[in-house]
C-alpha cells in the first residue's frame, strides 16, 4: 500500500489517457502526485518503498554504485558533491544510527544543508551523515508492500561478509569512509544496530537495508556497539560463521575520553570526567560501571567474542595508525578483505587545520573531504594524575589483549 501502489506502470497508464483527453488526465496525475507527497510526508517510512520506484542504476563491474536515482524525485537527496559545508548535528550518534521507523523521513530531512561555520582553509567539513544518507537511500525500506523483489535491480541484497564491529571512538567512520572509495566495497552509511538493538526485525530486514552488490564486491556496514554486546558474536556467527570481523581499537584511556566528550557535547551540565571515571573523589576505585570506562576493558568484551570466531577471523586496525598512517593500515584492512589494493597514500593528505587525514576523492566526490566537525574533537583537559592512574588501571587488560590478539598496540 502506500506510495507502494505508484508503480511506474500505473503512471505510464496515465500518460496513455493524457493524449485523449488532457485536461481529466492531468488532474488525475496530479492528485497521484499530491497522493504520493502526502504518503512520504505521512510516515511512508514503513509503509511505502521507495525502492518500487527506483530505477535500478547499472553499475559497471569493479565500480561502486552510488545514488540509486528514485523516478519521483522526491526522495532524491542532493549529492554529497553538491552540499557545501555540511556536517552531522551534534547528537551525532543517535543520527549514525539507522531508525528503521522513520529512515526515509529522516534521509529527507537531514538531506538539507547545515552549514558548518568554522570550516577553514577551503577544506569542506565531510558530513559523514549526509555521505551516510545518501546511501541510506540505497536500501529499500524493509517490509515494504509492492516493493521490488530483491533481484529486479542491478545487484542482489546480501548479508555484510565483513562488519567493522567495534570500537565506539575507536575511529570506525573514518575508517568506512576510506573503505568506500574502493570499487568493491558496498556498505550501509548509517549504523543499523541490528545485532544489539534491533535484531527482532529479524534477519530479512537486515538483508533489506544493504546496498545492491555485484559479484566480487563486498557488502560491509559498521556499528560500533556490537564490540561490547555479549549476544552479538552469537546472533552474528548465527547470520554466518564466516563473517570477518574488524575492530578499531584506540589508547582506552583517550578512548573514555573521546567518548566523555561527546557525551559533554550534547549535555553540557554533565559531571566532571573524574567524578564519573571514580567511585569517589581521592582516585581510589575506577568505576567500571560506567561504560566510557568499561567499553575499553577490550580483552573481556574479546574473550566473548573467541567463543564464537576464531581469532583469523578478526582484524584490529590501530585507531592510532589509521591517523598517523592511513595509508598503511588500509593496506593491512584491504588485505584482509581479500581486496586489491586500491585505496593507497594517494588518497590521503593531512588536513592541518583538522588536524588529521582527510581523504582527496571521496567516493561520489571529486572535492577534498574531512570527517565532519563531530569527528576530531578537542577533548577537555584531564588532569596528569587522573590519566596515569587510568593508564595503570588499563595495563593488565592492554597486556592481555596484546596477548590475544598478537599485536601490541604501544599504548603502555
Ligand atoms: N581521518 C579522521 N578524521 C577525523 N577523526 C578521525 C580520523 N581518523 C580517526 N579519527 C578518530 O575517530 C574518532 C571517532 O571514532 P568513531 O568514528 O569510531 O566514533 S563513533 O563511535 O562512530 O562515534 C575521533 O575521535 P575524537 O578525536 O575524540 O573526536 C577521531 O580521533
Amino acid at each position: 500500500m502506500g506510495c507502494g501502489i505508484l508503480k511506474p506502470r500505473v503512471v505510464s497508464g496515465h500518460l496513455g489517457s493524457l493524449r485523449a483527453q488532457p485536461k481529466v488526465s492531468l488532474l488525475l496525475t496530479m492528485i497521484c502526485l499530491f497522493t504520493f507527497f502526502f504518503y512520504c510526508l505521512s510516515g511512508c517510512d514503513s509503509q511505502m518503498s521507495f525502492g518500487s520506484l527506483r530505477i535500478a542504476q547499472p553499475v559497471a563491474p569493479g565500480r561502486s554504485a552510488s545514488v540509486e536515482p528514485s523516478i519521483s524525485g522526491a526522495g532524491e537527496l542532493p549529492r554529497s558533491e553538491d552540499v557545501k559545508e555540511n556536517t552531522l548535528h551534534p547528537a551525532e550518534a543517535q543520527e549514525n544510527t539507522l531508525r528503521p521507523g522513520a529512515a526515509l523521513l529522516d534521509t529527507l530531512r537531514l538531506g538539507t544543508a547545515q552549514t558548518i561555520p568554522g570550516a577553514k582553509d577551503g577544506t569542506v567539513a565531510w558530513v559523514d551523515s549526509l555521505l551516510s544518507r545518501n546511501r541510506t537511500m540505497d536500501h529499500k525500506l524493509p517490509h515494504s508492500p509492492g516493493a521490488i523483489s530483491m533481484h529486479s535491480g542491478i545487484g542482489s541484497k546480501k548479508f555484510p561478509q565483513a562488519i567493522i564491529v567495534g570500537v565506539k571512538k575507536g575511529g570506525t567512520r573514518a575508517l568506512l569512509e576510506f573503505l568506500r572509495i574502493h570499487p568493491d566495497v558496498r556498505a550501509l552509511g548509517a549504523e543499523p544496530h541490528f545485532f544489539d538493538r534491533c535484531y527482532d526485525k529479524g534477519l530479512e530486514w537486515y538483508r533489506n537495508l544493504m546496498p545492491r552488490t555485484l559479484e566480487g564486491q563486498i557488502t560491509m556496514e559498521k556499528t560500533p556497539s556490537y564490540f561490547v554486546t555479549p549476544e552479538a558474536p552469537g546472533r552474528i556467527y548465527n547470520m554466518s560463521k564466516d563473517t570477518k570481523l574488524i575492530v578499531v581499537v584506540r589508547n582506552p584511556v583517550t578512548r573514555a575520553i573521546s567518548d566523555y566528550t561527546q557525551t559533554l557535547s550534547k549535555t553540557p551540565s554533565l559531571p566532571t570526567f573524574q567524578a564519573l571515571a571514580f567511585k569517589n573523589t581521592s582516585m581510589g576505585t575506577i568505576d567500571t560501571t560506567w561504560s566510557a570506562i568499561r567499553i575499553g576493558i577490550y580483552a573481556k568484551h574479546l574473550e566473548n567474542w573467541l567463543q564464537y570466531f576464531p581469532l583469523s577471523k578478526f582484524l584490529f586496525v590501530s585507531g592510532e595508525r589509521l591517523v598517523s598512517d592511513p595509508a598503511g593500515e588500509m593496506g593491512r584492512v584491504q588485505d584482509f578483505l581479500g581486496l586489491k589494493r586500491v585505496i593507497t597514500d594517494k588518497h590521503f593528505y593531512f588536513n592541518k587545520t583538522k588536524g588529521f587525514p582527510c581523504l582527496k576523492k571521496p567516493e561520489g566526490s571529486g572535492k577534498p573531504r574531512c570527517l565532519g566537525k563531530s569527528k576530531g574533537r578537542p577533548h577537555p583537559n584531564i588532569d596528569k594524575t587522573l590519566l596515569l592512574r587510568l593508564q595503570e588501571f588499563y595495563r593488565p587488560y592492554n597486556m592481555k589483549f596484546y596477548q590475544m590478539t598478537g599485536h601490541n598496540f604501544g599504548w603502555d
